[in-house]
């Protein structure tokens, strides 16, 4: 099974910048970013849910981006039922869709490129407790590697519940740094540090 990664650190320390070059989307202005041409990497941002094409429904856009399902766009359905995207709104203009359902498009799209990583950066903004369930049950299912930035501590708990396969990487000061210990650990200390912090106030 894949390994967990959470990427965790201060806002605006560069995450979701550690995210795009680990994808492909930027490019390092210093040193080098190496990937195997044969890996596939599904990136979700809310970036991707905003650039949507207004003038199409989910399944139709899940068609044109992915040509080899023409023939079969009950399997595009399929997908988009299994992330919660209700029968009615299947063919519905996307620009009538909610930030949550948007996103529950592009989360089927990316699973239908069955990518070997996946690299979620905020996955549960827009989404109710219910998705954030369903998105939960489809990342336990998946095999492949998860990278995940979140503020969902409920979510990256779960995620990251096999302590043998999970870990936590700190973006700071321009580097990222493995923590060495587990979610809860981290989060315990971030604790200890703000209260320290507020005794000394
Ligand atoms: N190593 C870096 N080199 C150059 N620019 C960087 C680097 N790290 C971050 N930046 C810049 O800093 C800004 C914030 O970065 P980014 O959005 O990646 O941070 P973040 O940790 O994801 O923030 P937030 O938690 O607020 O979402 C961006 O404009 C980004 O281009």
């Amino acid at each position: 099974m894949g390994q967990r990664v959470a990427v965790v650190g201060p806002n605006g320390s560069g995450k979701s910048t550690f995210l795009k070059l680990l994808a492909g989307e930027l490019v390092p202005t210093e040193g080098e970013a190496r990937r195997s041409h044969k890996l596939r990497i599904g990136l979700y941002s809310q970036h991707f849910c905003d650039s949507l094409p207004k003038d199409r429904s989910a399944v139709q856009y899940l068609l044109e981006k992915h040509p080899h399902l023409q023939s079969k766009p009950g399997e595009a359905r399929a997908m988009l039922g299994k992330f919660g995207l209700p029968k009615e709104n299947h063919l519905t203009l996307i620009d009538k869709l909610s930030g949550g359902q948007k996103a529950r498009v592009v989360l089927a799209s990316i699973a239908l490129g069955e990518p070997h990583v996946l690299l979620l950066d905020e996955p549960t903004n827009n989404l109710d407790m219910q998705s954030i369930d369903a998105l939960a049950d489809a990342l336990d299912e998946f095999a492949g590697g998860v990278v995940i930035i979140s503020h969902d501590s409920r979510l990256i708990t779960r995620l990251c519940a096999d302590e043998n396969r999970s870990e936590v990487w700190v973006v700071q000061d321009g580097m990222v740094r493995p923590y060495g210990g587990s979610f809860a650990e981290y989060r315990d200390d971030l604790l200890e540090d703000i209260r320290k912090e507020m005794a000394m106030d």
